[in-house]
């Protein structure tokens, strides 16, 4: 991945380039994109996100609400730019590459043992009795696994499968520990393995094959 564009002027030299596979090799890594106070309004988000999970507003209090979110939606779609240089998912200062849609997680280590990181599934991941949805649990793990592979191959990998064995509950507002490792390269698959901890218990295991895409492959 190398430097990507960070305005507006750059965008065409970026959009002329040809598409280099599913996630394009010019995707920036940035501590840049959406400004210094990214960080707050991605919080502020994943905080509504949470909120309305659990919210049940009575019907004077949705009226205003679906005012205010209106309002909130008509003003953000008209700073929605193209995926290539939105700040999502490239914001390695922040949690889960600054991308609301992942659990949020910190990458603590990336080593020749792979990738580790503390993983927090909040209010809004909750599948039932205070524990995450399964799904969210794959979504934790596709994205790190997706890491450690590219760790491992140097290049830009996709899922061609992940299985993941929930072993115990995985419980909500708990800084959780993830291990993502290549177990095994064999040209451009990586068999991928995780784990994710809650202190000493282990709550879900992941399996999982990533391919490496070859250049230019969508
Ligand atoms: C500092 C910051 C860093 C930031 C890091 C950011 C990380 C972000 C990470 C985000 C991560 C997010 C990641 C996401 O969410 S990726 C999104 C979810 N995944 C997809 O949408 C993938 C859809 N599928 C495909 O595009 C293709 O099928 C792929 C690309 C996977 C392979 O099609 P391709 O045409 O390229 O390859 P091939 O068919 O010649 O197969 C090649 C070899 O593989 C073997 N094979 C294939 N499939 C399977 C299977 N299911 N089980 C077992 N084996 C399988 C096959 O037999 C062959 O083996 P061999 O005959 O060679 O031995």
């Amino acid at each position: 991945m190398s430097d990507g564009a960070s305005s507006p002027e750059t965008t065409t030299e970026i959009e002329e380039d040809p598409h280099e596979g599913g996630f394009r090799a010019h995707t920036a890594i940035t501590t840049e994109r959406g400004g210094p106070r990214y960080g707050e309004f991605s919080e502020q988000v994943r905080a509504l996100m949470d909120n309305v999970r659990y919210a049940c507003p009575p019907p004077e209090v949705a009226d205003e609400l679906i005012e205010q979110l209106a309002a909130i939606n008509e003003k953000l779609d008209a700073t929605r730019i193209d995926e290539w240089h939105s700040p999502s998912g490239t914001r390695i200062d922040l949690p889960a590459r600054g991308n609301i849609t992942l659990p949020p997680f910190e990458v603590t280590d990336v080593n020749d043992d792979g990738v580790f990181a503390t993983v927090t599934f909040r209010d809004f991941h909750l599948g039932g009795n205070k524990a995450a949805h399964g799904g969210h649990v794959a979504v934790a793990f596709d994205d790190l696994g997706g890491y450690a592979s590219a760790v491992a191959i140097q290049g830009v990998c996709r899922t061609a499968y992940l299985t993941v064995q929930y072993r115990s509950i995985t419980p909500l507002n708990t800084p959780l520990q993830a291990h993502t490792w290549a177990d095994r390269v064999d040209g451009r698959k990586v068999f991928t393995k995780g784990a994710i901890y809650d202190g000493d218990r282990l709550c879900a295991e992941m399996d999982a094959l990533f391919i490496k895409l070859n250049p230019g492959q969508q």
